[in-house]
């Protein structure tokens, strides 16, 4: 991680929208564009195949508001094609000198991971000088989806990232239908409000500016972005709930796989121990570690941090100028992959059995042990 930094600046902010094959992606952003909101937005599109049939689809009087990358997919093959796309695009669709655009969607295909999307967002030090990512938002087919999840474990990836999730087609759908693939949805991630859309007939300020803590704004949209409170279920102590009951009995669904976790922490952490832990959690396991969103209390900081990273990369901490609200506490949501609450909580209590070479025992200072009465772990953490 790297060093605090704070500092507002007008970046424009960057929406990835993304969904398995047939989800709806296309009919959404049709409908999204034709939104005053979206007026001056920049839309990329990325299709896979020699056909430019989703550019066609939206219809946009002015040409120069989408830009479309062929040949390949924008995870994988041409990421470098959208590092240079979002670097010239200011220049590249300037009006009388000035950037035009102020805010971008990028639709990916339905079949990428939008981890590596994230990472070109997030990396690049030009890129994070222009940009500052504002969420991702999936759409999910309410009529496959079930059976979409079932076989494509990028489907569940897709849903587990997001911040916003766009149910659709639930017009071909029973309402026990739709309540089974809310409840798995929500058991995925449950912090993503589950939004039913009809034909893409969506409301742009329930989608954007709804994703990534943005400094511009005030500190109470923290609290909606972490949304911590959707992990609690309302079982009091149980602190670490994992969001994820619904099909333990068949173990071949690919969200069996994928876990949402919010780790507490009454007490405030030291801030090198808490860095040392995220970059020794994220080396070992950064591939599995989806996502991570967070409201961090340090030792002898008034202010609250916010963290965000996907994989192995964090995004660089941001202090806010105040707490969200009178919750002091660390709260951090983790959604992962092969990585159960315990494993999670087994990596914090590696620092109370004296791993003192990793550095963690100052950690370990700010914590109660483990089992040691009046300190246990649901105490000091969940
Ligand atoms: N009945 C119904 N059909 C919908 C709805 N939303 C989208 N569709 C249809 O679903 C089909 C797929 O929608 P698209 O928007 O092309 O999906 P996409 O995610 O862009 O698809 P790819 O580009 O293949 O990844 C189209 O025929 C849409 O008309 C809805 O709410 N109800």
């Amino acid at each position: 991680m790297r060093a605090l930094t704070a500092g507002p600046q007008a970046r424009i902010p960057v929406s990835v929208l993304t969904g398995f094959l047939g989800s709806g992606k296309t009919t959404l952003l049709n409908h999204l564009v034709r939104r005053p909101e979206l007026r001056r937005a920049l839309v990329i599109i990325n299709e896979f195949g020699a056909v430019s049939l989703d550019h066609d689809l939206i219809a946009r009087s002015n040409e120069d508001m989408v830009v479309e990358m062929m040949g390949g997919c924008l995870c994988c093959t041409i990421r470098g094609d959208l590092r240079a796309t979002l670097r010239d695009a200011p220049w590249r669709f300037a009006r009388e000198g000035r950037c035009w655009f102020d805010r971008v969607v990028i639709e990916t295909t339905g079949l990428a991971d939008p981890a590596p999307i994230l990472h070109t967002l997030m990396a690049d030090p030009q890129l994070q000088t222009l940009y500052r990512l504002d969420g991702v938002v999936t759409t999910v087919d309410a009529v496959n989806g079930m059976a979409t999840m079932d076989t494509q474990e990028e489907a569940v990836r897709q849903a587990a990232v997001a911040d916003r999730i766009v149910l659709t087609k639930t017009d071909l759908l029973s309402s026990d239908g739709q309540r089974a693939i809310e409840a798995r949805l929500r058991a995925i991630n449950p912090a993503a409000p589950v939004l039913p859309v009809l034909q893409g007939a969506a409301d742009p300020e329930r989608l954007f500016d709804a994703g990534l803590y943005n400094p511009e704004t005030k500190s109470n949209d923290v609290r909606r972005w972490l949304n911590a409170e959707a992990y609690d279920g309302g079982h009091g102590h149980d602190h670490a709930d994992h969001g994820h009951h619904a099909h333990h009995h068949d173990i071949n669904r690919h969200d069996d796989r994928i876990r949402a976790t919010c780790l507490t922490f009454d007490t405030p952490l030291r801030a090198e121990a808490f860095e040392r832990w995220i970059d020794i959690l994220t080396s070992l396991k950064g591939a599995d570690i989806l996502r991570v969103k967070g409201i961090v209390h340090l030792r002898d900081h008034t202010k609250p941090v916010v963290v965000h990273g996907v994989q192995h990369l964090f995004h660089p901490p941001v202090e806010l100028e105040d707490w969200p609200s009178d919750d002091r506490r660390t709260r951090l949501v983790f959604i992962t992959r092969d990585i159960t609450a315990d494993q999670l909580r087994g990596t914090l209590s590696l620092m109370t059995i004296g791993l003192d070479r990793f550095g963690l025992q100052g950690l370990v200072e700010t914590l109660p042990a483990p089992g040691i009465p009046g300190g246990t772990m649901g105490g000091g953490w969940a």
